[in-house]
């Protein structure tokens, strides 16, 4: 029978963990983490996402801040910041809301981040550490994913897991998570037999592979891409 799986709370129960993990790392005497957060222009969805991440950040006891850029701060100027936010030992995360304009290099910038602050693990580093099965900072609509198949305890191993869709930032991580090998150290180790389709997959294929799948993850932004 369908299990509908419930992300919102579990969102909620993952705030609750934080929030006390959190304050226990300050009540150690560390400092109070610190996010920034970058966002470029004034695009409204762009706007409301980094909001609820610098809400969710402040509810767990995170320093967090929006840093807002108006669209014509120039890539140089950008990356100059990043590289100052880089080298505040008061800041623990970086990230960029992308999209970010046309006119600037989206890989060139989210290199600029120091990997170990890339807090959205889009940085180079984190993309082939996470490739090859290593402790990676990993993006997080990919982790979501894991975390809810962990939670709820659905057994990937030796499954068919079918991805639909294959972005950089959500399609591909997801498809890495669900065959990492659990004989290397990433601590994760899915070892799921993994498809990944998209908009080039023959109508007959998809259906095809998701007839045969345990679990079908859809990662294409659009409603109803299965049915
Ligand atoms: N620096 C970043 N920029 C962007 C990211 C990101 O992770 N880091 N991702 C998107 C924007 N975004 C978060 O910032 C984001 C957008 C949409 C979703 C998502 O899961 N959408 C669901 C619908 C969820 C709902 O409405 O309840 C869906 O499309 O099915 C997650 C994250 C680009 N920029």
């Amino acid at each position: 029978m369908a299990k509908i799986l419930n992300g919102k709370d579990l969102a909620n129960e993952i705030k609750e963990e934080l929030k006390l993990k959190v304050a226990a790392w300050v009540n150690e005497g560390h400092r109070t983490p610190s996010l920034r957060c970058i966002i470029v222009g004034d695009d409204p969805a762009s706007r409301t996402y980094v909001n609820n991440k610098v809400k969710a950040a402040k509810f767990v006891g995170i320093d967090a801040l929006a840093i807002n850029h108006d669209a014509t701060i120039s890539e140089d100027a950008l990356i100059a910041e990043i590289e100052r936010l880089n080298a505040d030992e008061n800041v623990d995360g970086i990230l960029v809301q992308l999209p970010i304009p046309e006119t600037m290099n989206e890989r060139k910038v989210c290199n600029a981040i120091t990997p170990e602050k890339d807090v959205d693990g889009f940085h180079i580093i984190n993309i082939g550490r996470l490739c090859t099965d290593m402790p990676a900072i990993v993006p997080a609509t990919a982790l979501g994913v894991v975390e809810m198949l962990k939670r709820y305890k659905i057994e990937t191993f030796g499954r068919n897991a079918v991805v639909i869709g294959r972005s950089k930032n959500v399609g591909m991580p997801i498809a890495m998570l669900l065959h990492s090998d659990k004989r290397h150290d990433s601590g994760l180790g899915m070892d799921a037999t993994v498809t990944i389709c998209h908009r080039y997959t023959p109508k007959d294929q998809l259906e095809f592979y998701c007839r045969n799948a345990d679990i079908i993850v859809t990662a294409t932004g659009e409603v109803q891409t299965s049915t």
